[in-house]
């Protein structure tokens, strides 16, 4: 058979909503440029739905509510699931992958606590399990981590992996916006998860998180191994404060191989709301955009930026994922296994170095200044800068250290509520991109 008449690669797309319907949408519009390049037609075979009744851009006779017999079909090569959660999706994917099918999913929530069970499926049927659309939307960033810097050590990625919370934190920055306005806008322009909470709390961040762990460092790492904090006590004053130290404040997902003295290399994952100063790159990415930055021995710093989130961005990392898959299919050949040989241990978020911004209310008179300081240097932690703003019953104290463990600056933290001249610590967030 010549590449041209290879019998057609049959597709199963599971869901059809923000995502799955822009993947239906490129799949019908583009079949011919897609036939050239994966060297035969795609075909969807069917496309499982929750709600029959509802009008849909496609054939009616493509839908189906049994997404289970949909997977197994023998004229089903590859299946693209895009319904989301976990318990629905992994029994689909797990029966697809037994049947021999390729499997393209977006599902971080299911692969940051599952890829070890599907990839060893899809080890056995020697198919393809990809996710590209699962982390950064749009951006190529698991590709370049599996393949481009296979030869590389990866250091460190990190980024703002979520766009509803930075379209959140973007636009309370801009505009000095409510949280619960922005928070309904992301959900209308299809980026916030259907339980907001998933976003806002961090889970969809440290989900990502554990998948670019896994894949940076060669081991596994779970949704329950990333420290996690989210958004939803960022207030407008944090925000402003951050201004006038010429910082924002954006959640960030970091996943960094860290070397104790003794040699020994851990993982630290890890996601919350940081502070980061308005010259570093991270700072000007607005909006649902994502950024992920990766550092690696030789390759040194890479960035990657683009739309992290919405059904076309996404769909368009999926129909990549869905070329590749068709292409092995056609002609022979898989992309990579899951890689977990370094299995390198998670270190907890005490031991990994930071450094805090801490505000406080403070009673204004003589040696307070000095007792706050004394609290720092009890537990080694070194100042970078104090500023006292307002006076009498206003006066506030910021402090910036310089890096600590993070155990040690927690500890100062509790041991500041305790003092009689603090009369409240009114934020306390982690400072990133500087070097000092
Ligand atoms: N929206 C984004 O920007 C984005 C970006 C990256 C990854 N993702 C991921 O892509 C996946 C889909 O996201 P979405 O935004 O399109 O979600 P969505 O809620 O818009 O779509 C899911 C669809 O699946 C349907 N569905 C539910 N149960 C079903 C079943 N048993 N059988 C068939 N269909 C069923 C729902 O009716 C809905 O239409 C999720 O895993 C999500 O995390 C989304
Ligand atoms: N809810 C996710 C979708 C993309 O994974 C986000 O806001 O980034
Ligand atoms: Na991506």
């Amino acid at each position: 058979m010549t590449e041209h008449s290879h019998r057609p690669i049959g597709v199963a797309v599971l869901g059809m909503g923000n995502v799955g319907a822009e993947v239906v949408r490129i799949l019908l519009q583009n079949a011919d440029d897609l036939q050239a390049r994966v060297g035969a037609p795609i075909e969807i075979r069917g496309i499982a739905v929750a709600d029959l009744g509802k009008a849909r851009a496609c054939a009616t006779s493509l839908l189906t509510d049994d997404p289970a017999a949909l997977v197994k079909r023998p004229d089903v090569d590859i299946v693209v699931e895009l319904i989301g959660g976990i318990d629905v999706p992994r029994t689909l994917i797990a029966s697809a992958l037994e049947h021999g099918k390729s499997v393209v999913t977006a599902n971080k929530a299911l692969l940051a606590d599952y890829t070890g069970e599907l990839a060893t499926l899809a080890a056995d049927a020697k198919v393809d399990l990809y996710f590209e659309a699962s982390v950064a939307g749009a951006i190529p960033v698991i590709r370049p981590l599996m393949q481009s810097l296979a030869g590389d050590t990866v250091q460190r990625v990190a980024g703002i992996v979520n766009g509803t919370t930075n379209f959140i934190l973007s636009a309370m920055d801009a505009d000095g916006e409510d949280y619960d306005v922005v928070l309904a806008e992301a959900g209308r322009l299809g980026y916030a998860e259907a339980d907001p909470t998933a976003d806002v709390e961090g889970y969809d961040a440290a989900a990502k998180a554990a998948i670019l762990a896994s894949i940076a460092f060669h081991s596994r790492v779970t949704a329950g191994d990333v420290h996690r904090e989210g958004i939803s006590s960022i207030t407008a004053a944090d925000l402003a404060s951050a201004a006038t130290l010429d910082c924002t404040i954006k959640l960030l997902s970091i996943c960094e191989r860290i070397v104790d003295s003794a040699g020994r290399q851990r993982i630290s994952a890890r996601v919350y709301p940081a502070l980061v100063p308005l010259t570093h790159p991270l700072a000007s990415v607005n909006g649902a955009f994502n950024a992920v930055v990766v550092e690696a021995e030789n390759a040194g710093r890479l960035m990657f930026y683009g739309q992290g989130a919405g059904g076309a961005p996404t769909a368009s990392a999926v129909l990549g994922d869905l070329v590749m898959a068709a292409r092995n299919k056609v002609h022979g050949g898989r992309g990579p296994l899951e890689s977990t040989y370094a299995s390198l241990p998670i270190a907890p978020m005490g031991d990994v170095n930071t450094r805090y911004y801490v505000s406080m209310k403070v009673a204004d008179r003589p040696g307070v200044l000095a007792t706050v300081a004394g609290e720092f240097s009890a537990r080694n932690v070194s100042i970078a800068t104090v500023r006292q703003e307002g006076a009498e019953e206003n006066a506030r104290l910021i402090v910036v250290t310089h890096r600590a463990p993070d155990s040690a600056l927690s500890e100062t933290v509790d041991a500041l509520t305790e003092l009689d001249s603090v009369l409240s610590v009114s934020s306390v967030l982690r400072l990133e991109g500087t070097d000092d």
